[in-house]
């Protein structure tokens, strides 16, 4: 596959030259603040950056006709708009985590936060000290799976990865639920599922669950 990589120099732009390259694929633009390489034309683009990249990534998948990859989080309504729009020429993936744990979590949550009904909820997420949104794109989309209004605390400290935790209490029982990234190869591992899932997807927006369940837009 050829592919093109916006936040290239970056944590998880890192991680992704590393295992796509372990797969022979073939790193074929560069794209960071002041870095743009050009070797070919991408089939996908992916871009791990930052919110305001997302116009010229746009731009630069219409430029190469290139499917798009995006975990960048932190977007505004303006930015889903531009990507949802950019669905209607090539495959979209998007999604705040890549890892297949969320992606059963927000199941879980999707289909069992009623039970939790009249108990309190609140979500917890712990990043490393380099992250610079907060709260995580992560939490928010398990608090839209929870489906009601709930606090999100968020810790920064050390290296860690990803850990997030949705408790549900009432006066007497506590329940916990815990997922935690045990590094960033699995973001990576995701990203190249989602790439490969573009590849035969009809154009369209789509998010990671949709790239696990195979399912494919009508578009
Ligand atoms: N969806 C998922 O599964 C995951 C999502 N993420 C998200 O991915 C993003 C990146 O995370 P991480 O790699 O840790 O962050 P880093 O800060 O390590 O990397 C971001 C990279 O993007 C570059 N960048 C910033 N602005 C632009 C721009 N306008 N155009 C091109 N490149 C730009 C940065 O360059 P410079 O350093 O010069 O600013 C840096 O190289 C974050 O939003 C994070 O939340 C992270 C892990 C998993
Ligand atoms: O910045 C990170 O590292 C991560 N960010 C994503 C988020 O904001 O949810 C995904 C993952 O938790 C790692």
């Amino acid at each position: 596959m050829k592919y093109g990589l916006v936040g290239a120099k970056g944590k998880m732009g890192k991680e992704i030259r590393e295992l796509f390259s372990s797969h022979g694929d073939d790193l074929v633009l560069e794209v960071d603040v002041d870095h743009f390489v050009e070797r070919g034309i991408p089939e996908v683009i992916v871009d791990f950056s930052s919110p305001n990249a997302v116009p010229t990534t746009v731009e630069l998948c219409k430029r190469y006709s290139a499917h798009l990859v995006i975990g960048t989080t932190a977007l505004t309504q303006e930015h889903f708009e531009l990507l949802r729009e950019l669905g209607q020429h090539v495959a979209v993936v998007q999604s705040f985590n890549f890892s297949e744990g969320i992606a059963i979590f927000q199941k879980l949550l999707r289909n069992f936060s009623r039970l939790f009904t009249d108990w309190d909820c609140w979500i917890v997420e712990t990043h490393h000290n380099q992250k610079k949104d907060a709260p995580s794109g992560t939490a928010l989309m398990l608090k839209r799976e929870v489906g009601r209004e709930v606090p999100i605390s968020s810790l920064r400290i050390g290296g860690i990865f990803g850990e997030h935790v949705v408790y549900f209490a009432n006066a007497n029982e506590v329940f916990e639920i815990k997922h935690s990234a045990l590094s960033r190869k699995v973001f990576a591992s995701g990203a190249r599922k989602a790439a490969l899932f573009c590849l035969k997807a009809k154009k369209g927006f789509y998010n990671f669950l949709d790239v696990l369940e195979g399912g494919i837009e009508h578009g």
